[in-house]
């Protein structure tokens, strides 16, 4: 690791009051509350698809989440895990490794521990109870969700797929000028579509309700940190040295948000900003409303069955990067382990390298963002650089909006005078960063 002094302690619940301390305490156990309820709702497509069997399983799900839930609302030990997948063995030694940094007679627990490991554990759990009950193991507990919200963005998703149209139809006599403005104005676009994650709000449907090109000048003022031009040099450096670059996208929500990332994406292929877009997204269902295969798939496919003239032409594209794979999908298994990224390297050395051959990597997300910075106790001040401690595959930039209270970065004062006009600043999802870092700059 590039940094080995003393880092700020890990965001947790054991601090009382704090933004961790309510979520564990409130919002994650009203999330297995609500996939207890999925679960049970879906009791006779279970017993359709797989008879008695089928229901049986439902009830032994449903049995070890309630007790899942009991044990976080009691702060009882978190247990290893006995599902035998690929990341079983991994997940236990985490916890081993949890326990090691523990004072002797102290266990790893629901709000003792790293609020980023028992968040992500969580999630891991959920997986388990289905995988240890096999005819139901590929039940996504969030599909539905998922699926309305992106439903519920229709008029959201036809604004942006024609304003898309009418810039691609243009594309190829539009000047340098004109292609940074609409570089500048889609990746606003797919920064504030990262406010509609269904955790932050335990499963309530947050849905993209107007246009969202129209919203971008009132919103301009809440971006904190706005490096979007160090973005652009990178891609525009590559592009005229003769080669357009691959470009990596780590996805974050399905639903509107997920959408604005192809829009992006789309959009850097036609103006030969990026040759490639390689899309990592999640392995199994994971807070809420994160990406997995199977929404990236039916999200190209509803948008290419619209009726809606310029919405199914976007589709059409995005089925055909797919086919010849200028468009590809990865769920590398890491992306849904505790770690903060700085592990990445030893950890997962394969989707490390594979990172290092990417000219620029999107970060989605304020997940993305915690896992980038370690969810510590950073002071605002410090430069993302150092608070991602080594973690530099290629150039990145995360794009998120603030959901969880961890940001680096700003300007002297600037925190303390966001923290004394709105004190809820770093979590309600008004405020969002651009934020960029290359090796070069190391
Ligand atoms: O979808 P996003 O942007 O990663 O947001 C999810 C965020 O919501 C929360 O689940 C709220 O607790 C955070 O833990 C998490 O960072
Ligand atoms: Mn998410």
């Amino acid at each position: 690791m590039a940094y080995e002094d003393v880092v700020p302690v890990s965001l947790s619940a054991k601090f009382q009051g704090s933004f961790a301390y309510f979520t564990v305490r409130d919002r994650m156990s009203t999330i297995l509350t609500k996939i207890i309820d999925t679960i049970h709702r879906n009791k006779n497509k279970f017993f359709e698809e797989h008879g008695e069997e089928g229901v049986e399983a439902e009830k032994r799900a449903i049995s070890l989440l309630s007790k899942l839930r009991n044990e976080l609302q009691t702060d009882k030990p978190v247990l290893v895990l006995s599902d035998d997948q690929q990341d079983t063995e991994e997940w236990n030694q985490y916890m081993v490794r949890q326990q090691a940094v523990l004072d002797g007679n102290e266990v790893p627990s629901w709000f003792k521990s790293p609020w980023l490991y028992v968040e992500c554990y969580m999630y891991r759990k959920v997986q388990e109870s289905l995988n240890l009950n096999p005819p139901i193991c590929n039940f996504d507990v969030f599909e539905e969700a998922k699926n309305k919200s992106f439903f519920e963005s229709q008029l959201a998703i036809i604004a942006i797929c024609t304003y898309q149209q009418s810039v691609l139809n243009k594309i190829e006599d539009l000047s340098e000028e004109h292609i940074l403005e609409q570089f500048l104005k889609l990746l606003q676009v797919t920064l504030w579509g990262n406010k509609c994650d269904l955790s932050i709000s335990a499963g309530k449907a947050i849905s993209q309700q107007c246009s969202p090109i129209d919203s971008l000048e009132v919103l301009k003022p809440y971006i904190l940190v706005d490096d979007s031009r160090s973005v652009w040099s990178v891609l525009i450096n590559s592009s005229s040295a003769g080669s357009p670059p691959r470009v990596d996208i780590v996805l974050d929500n399905a639903g509107f948000e997920l959408v604005t990332d192809l829009i992006l994406a789309d959009f850097l292929l036609s103006s030969r900003l990026a040759s490639t877009i390689h899309f990592h997204g999640k392995y199994m269902p994971w807070f809420v409303s994160d990406t997995t295969k199977k929404d990236f798939e039916w999200t190209i496919k509803q948008v290419l069955r619209s009726n809606h003239k310029y919405m199914s032409k976007c589709g059409a594209q995005w089925k055909k990067y797919c086919k010849d794979g200028t468009w590809t999908f990865d769920d590398h298994k890491y992306w849904t382990l505790p770690h903060e990224f700085c592990d990445m390297s030893q950890v997962a050395p394969d989707l490390y390298n594979d990172l290092q051959k990417s000219s620029l990597i999107l970060f989605k997300g304020d997940l993305n963002y915690r896992k980038l910075t370690g969810d510590r106790k950073w002071d605002y001040t410090v430069p993302f650089q150092r608070a991602l401690r080594g973690f530099q595959p290629a150039p990145l930039c995360s794009l998120r909006t603030l959901k969880a209270d961890v940001q680096v970065g700003l300007k002297p004062g600037q925190g303390e005078n966001l923290s004394a006009a709105d004190s809820n600043w770093m979590t309600n999802g008004k405020y969002a960063v651009i934020q960029f870092s290359s090796p070069c700059k190391q």
